[in-house]
């Protein structure tokens, strides 16, 4: 399982402010446990430990297994220009848990253009959602376009706020050349499994 050299397997998740990167880790958390995968969490926000204090009060995980890292900055720099941060917490989670599988890092939200950084993670998924607007693809950001699997959140929304998810949906695979695209609703826990299948296939070579 450990092919990367450092411990668990690092995902990043990144996305746009808003967009559901804390509600699909509050969705996924309790199913990737339920699959018997041991994992902790990274949190980053830009001057406070909001997200990593809001995953300790849903005791989804022991709180030791919630680290925040505070950017400062742009959220990019400290998942892209200078991950030592993040790499750091990944670092010390793995001498704290050494049988630890995989470890989620949540990117401050921040906008289209930002990507992960591969000397902090093997594999990450970029959140857009649809209230953003079906626009969204066709910008062609890179984090649309380069992240392993892009993933279209609040699903539940796209009839209130006019939006075509078929196309939306349609238009994100062709930006991406046909990488993975998935849809979530994490209200409603709808399309987190597959969400987690994709993560265990990439990262953990393990079947759902
Ligand atoms: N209707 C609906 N609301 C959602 C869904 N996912 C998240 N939300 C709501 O969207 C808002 C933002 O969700 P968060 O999980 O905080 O988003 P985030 O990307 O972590 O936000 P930042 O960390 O501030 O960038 C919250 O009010 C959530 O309840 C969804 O699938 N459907």
């Amino acid at each position: 399982m450990r092919t990367n050299g450092h411990g668990a397997a690092r995902v990043g998740i990144g996305g746009p402010v808003g967009s559901g990167k804390t509600a699909l880790l509050e969705r996924l958390i309790p199913l990737l446990r339920g699959r018997g995968i041991d994992l902790a969490v990274i949190t980053n926000d830009l001057v406070t430990h909001e997200d990593a204090e809001r995953l300790r009060r849903a005791r989804l995980l022991e709180p030791e297994r919630i680290l925040a890292v505070e950017a400062g900055a742009c959220p990019h720099t400290v998942i892209r220009e200078d991950p030592t941060l993040n790499m750091e917490a990944a670092d010390s989670l793995d001498r704290i848990f050494p049988d630890l599988d995989l470890i989620l890092i949540e990117s401050g939200g921040d906008n289209l253009a930002s990507t992960f950084s591969l000397d902090l993670v093997d594999y990450w998924l970029f959140v857009i959602d649809v209230a953003g607007g079906d626009d969204i693809p066709r910008k062609r950001g890179p984090g649309v376009i380069q992240s392993d699997l892009l993933v279209i959140n609040k699903i539940d929304l796209h009839p209130y706020v006019g939006v075509d998810l078929q196309r939306m949906r349609a238009e994100a695979a062709a930006v991406r050349n046909g990488r993975p695209v998935l849809c979530t609703n994490c209200r409603a826990d709808e399309g987190i499994a597959a969400v987690a299948d994709a993560l265990c296939d990439a990262v953990l070579y393990r079947g759902a």
